[in-house]
């Protein structure tokens, strides 16, 4: 470990992040009803221009009204390059209820895009006597914001997560698909006439897993389009979470299971990790630093590894 002890990532859980748009006040409560982790209400993309005033409004009444029980409640605000950002701030933390957690900004390219949230943020909070510190989360979905994925993740001590958003990011990058996350069809190598499909999602969910560990921040999955494609969702869920992500978002509520599931570790998973702990332990009192569990090596970086997944099961059931 370097003498830069890596910081730890907030300890509340973020297995799902469902979405729903801002101008749809009719969901509202079904959402707040929801398992999911965290709500976030939305003012960018799934908002048409023409509706984006009315749906703050809608946020701002739902803030007071909605019984958000135990949700972390999150709001994306539109992107810093339109007209609508700054009003989304002010009007939602001069009028919205101290019960709003979260501001999500989209399309982050660099970390001045979160200095200017967080002094705007720290101006309205100072001169209306807000109780509760608004935290942040960005969205990662160009490629100036991958490129820059590092400074943005150290940008600000309100940054609690970071997001791949996978359909902007592959707008920006140029890519040659229209689908949302997953397998993509021409995304395939080679051998004696088999395909094999690789994952071209995998490299930059990498780099943000990287910059979130490194300044303690959770990296968590962005939307998986297809709702129709419960194994797909599954499949791609789960290489985020053997990559080290937190969660992973819903855009349809029928995938707030599916995450919850892949995202809290399994009794098997949480009785492996507690056996290799008692193991090392054992191991310790005899003098070693290394054993043998199951036929395999487990040394003292498998206790780390272990304590990963006993103190994810731990925070979630808490
Ligand atoms: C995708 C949807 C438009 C589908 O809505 P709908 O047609 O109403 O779906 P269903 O008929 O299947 O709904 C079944 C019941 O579930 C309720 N419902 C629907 N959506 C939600 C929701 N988000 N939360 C809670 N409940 C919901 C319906 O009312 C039905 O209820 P009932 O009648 O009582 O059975 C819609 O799901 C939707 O709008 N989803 C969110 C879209 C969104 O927010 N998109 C933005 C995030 S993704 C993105 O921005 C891309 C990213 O930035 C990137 O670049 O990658
Ligand atoms: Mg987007």
């Amino acid at each position: 470990m370097s003498f830069r002890v890596q910081p730890a990532a907030p300890a509340r859980p973020n297995r799902c992040q469902l979405f729903g748009p801002g101008s749809r006040p009719a969901i509202f409560e079904k959402m707040a009803a929801s398992a999911a982790d965290v709500i976030n209400l939305d003012l960018e993309d799934s908002v048409a221009p023409d509706d984006k005033a009315q749906a703050r409004r809608n946020i701002i009444e739902a803030s007071h009204n909605v019984d958000w029980n135990t949700k972390y409640l999150s709001v994306r605000i539109n992107g810093l390059d339109t007209p609508y950002w700054y009003r989304d701030v002010v009007e939602l933390l001069e009028d919205g209820s101290e019960r709003i957690d979260q501001i999500m900004i989209p399309k982050v390219g660099c970390a001045a895009d979160v200095y200017a949230v967080d002094a705007l943020v720290s101006a309205i909070e100072a001169a209306k006597g807000r109780k509760k510190r608004i935290s942040l989360e960005v969205i990662i979905e160009s490629a100036a914001g991958i490129a820059h994925v590092e400074e943005i993740a150290a940008s600000s001590p309100r940054l609690q997560a970071m997001s791949l958003g996978a359909a902007d990011f592959a707008a920006s990058m140029g890519m040659a698909t229209t689908g949302i996350g997953g397998t993509q069809e021409n995304y395939y190598m080679l051998r004696e006439g088999a395909k094999y499909w690789s994952d071209p999602w995998h490299w930059a969910q990498a780099a943000i897993v990287a910059a979130c560990r490194t300044h303690g921040i959770l990296p968590v999955d962005g939307p998986f389009g297809d709702f129709s494609d419960d194994e797909g969702f599954r499949a791609q869920a789960l290489r985020s979470a053997t990559l080290g992500m937190v969660g992973k978002w819903a855009i349809h509520p029928k995938q707030v299971t599916l995450a919850n599931e892949v995202f809290t570790p399994s009794d098997e998973a949480v009785a492996e990790a507690r056996e290799i702990l008692a193991a090392m332990e054992k191991a310790k009192a005899e003098g070693a630093g290394a054993t043998v569990y199951k036929g395999r090596l487990v040394d003292i970086a498998s206790i780390r590894q272990a304590e990963v997944i006993v103190r994810q099961s731990e925070m979630i059931k808490a």
